[in-house]
């Protein structure tokens, strides 16, 4: 590898998993430039450039003689901004790759999210063949599946701009913004006694670090004659857990109880689609956001694992932190979560 092909820039990089990746990266010999709306630490090696990724003179300032681009930024999957997600992770995501393709960019690796083929119904060992969900159930994945085509897209081996989107499930891991916190703060409101739907629903939740070497491994296997050119590749712990279990496993670490009781999915399902309309209604007159999303009462009571093995093939992807590892890692990483704390 040249000296140039080790220069990047990792779009997003001030976010949870963008400092994971630096921080990798760094370690792995590569100077690295950060992008993005804050700078939230800093670093030995790190250049950070402050600015708005729809502002294509502030990115072409911080690609100038980068060769790889991480993609990593988006609006918090929280937020219900219809109008903030269109505009940045769709018109944004535009300027993204016209800023690259004017810097002489080589390779674009997006973070997309394996959530753009649900839509609500359970998924079982999905592959990356399933279509796109018809009617995405939030404005975050309805704009990351828009995000994700235009980047396949822009893949041209004649104008020597490769790209690819890798598709991770329930990050979570140390600094992790919202599982962890969510949970937690919902626990302590005295809301996680009980179970959505019957509680067998296997789902996967995918260790920082293993995001971090998958993105690691499609960027340094991204090449003309690579089958990965324009391809999209889910990237699990590749070890699907009940979705209560593994809430479950983190309470307890934490020193929070599990939740015990059941409810009926649709039930849970129909009062959050109603709060959801009351929040939309009510929203001049006060602001209140649901806990319990449709979204997220979809993804606690649904199977939703996708297969790894196109990932596996192609470019010889493996995890390498194990479930159990990565919750303790992630348990440990949050002492001032803990209950008493
Ligand atoms: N966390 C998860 O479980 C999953 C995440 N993903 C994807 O992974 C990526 C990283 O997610 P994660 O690290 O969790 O998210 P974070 O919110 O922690 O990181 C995203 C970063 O992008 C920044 N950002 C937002 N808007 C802009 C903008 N207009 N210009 C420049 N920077 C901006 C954010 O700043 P600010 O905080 O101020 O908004 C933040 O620093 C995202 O693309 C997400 O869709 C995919 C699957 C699962
Ligand atoms: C209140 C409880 C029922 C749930 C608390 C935990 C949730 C906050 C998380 C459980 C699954 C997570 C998840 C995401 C965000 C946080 C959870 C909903 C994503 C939506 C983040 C962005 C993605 O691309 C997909 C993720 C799926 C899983």
């Amino acid at each position: 590898m040249t000296k140039s092909s080790k220069r990047c820039a990792v779009i997003g990089g001030s976010g949870f998993l963008g400092r994971h990746l630096v921080e990798k990266l760094l370690g792995k010999g590569y100077t690295v430039s950060v992008f993005d709306i804050r700078q939230s630490y800093e670093l030995p090696g790190v250049t950070f450039h402050q600015g708005d990724l729809c502002d294509k003179q502030a990115l072409l300032t911080a690609l100038q003689g980068v060769s790889l681009v991480f993609h990593c930024a988006s609006p918090a999957p929280a937020s219900d901004d219809k109008a903030l997600f269109q505009r940045v992770n769709i018109q944004g995501t535009h300027t993204v790759l016209q800023a690259c393709t004017e810097a002489g960019v080589q390779k674009v690796v997006l973070t997309s999210s394996a959530s753009v083929v649900f839509e609500g119904t359970d998924i079982k060992d999905g592959r990356e063949d399933l279509p796109y969900a018809k009617k995405p159930i939030d404005y975050y994945t309805e704009t990351k599946i828009e995000q994700e085509k235009l980047v396949l897209k822009a893949c041209d081996k004649e104008k020597g701009l490769l790209t690819v989107a890798i598709r991770p499930h329930g990050i979570f891991g140390p600094r992790d913004p919202q599982l962890v916190p969510i949970l937690v703060d919902t626990a302590r409101r005295g809301n996680m006694k009980f179970i959505i739907g019957d509680g067998s629903n296997l789902v996967d939740f995918t260790f920082v670090d293993n995001v971090v070497h998958g993105l690691i491994l499609s960027a340094e296997s991204l090449r003309p004659e690579s089958p990965i050119c324009g391809k999209a590749y889910h990237i699990t712990n590749d070890e699907p857990v009940r979705f209560w279990d593994f809430m479950s496993d983190i309470l307890v670490g934490l020193g929070y109880a599990a939740p015990r009781y059941n409810l009926p999915y649709t039930l849970v399902y129909g009062l959050a689609l109603l709060l959801w309309l009351l929040s939309l209604l009510l929203c001049p007159l006060v602001a209140f956001k649901p806990t319990f999303t449709p979204m997220r009462v979809a993804l606690a009571g649904k199977h939703h694992f996708y297969s790894c093995s196109r990932a596996k093939q192609d470019m010889g992807y493996k995890p390498v932190v194990g479930l159990k590892d990565g919750i303790r890692r992630t348990v440990e990483s949050y002492p001032h979560l803990r209950h008493g704390a």
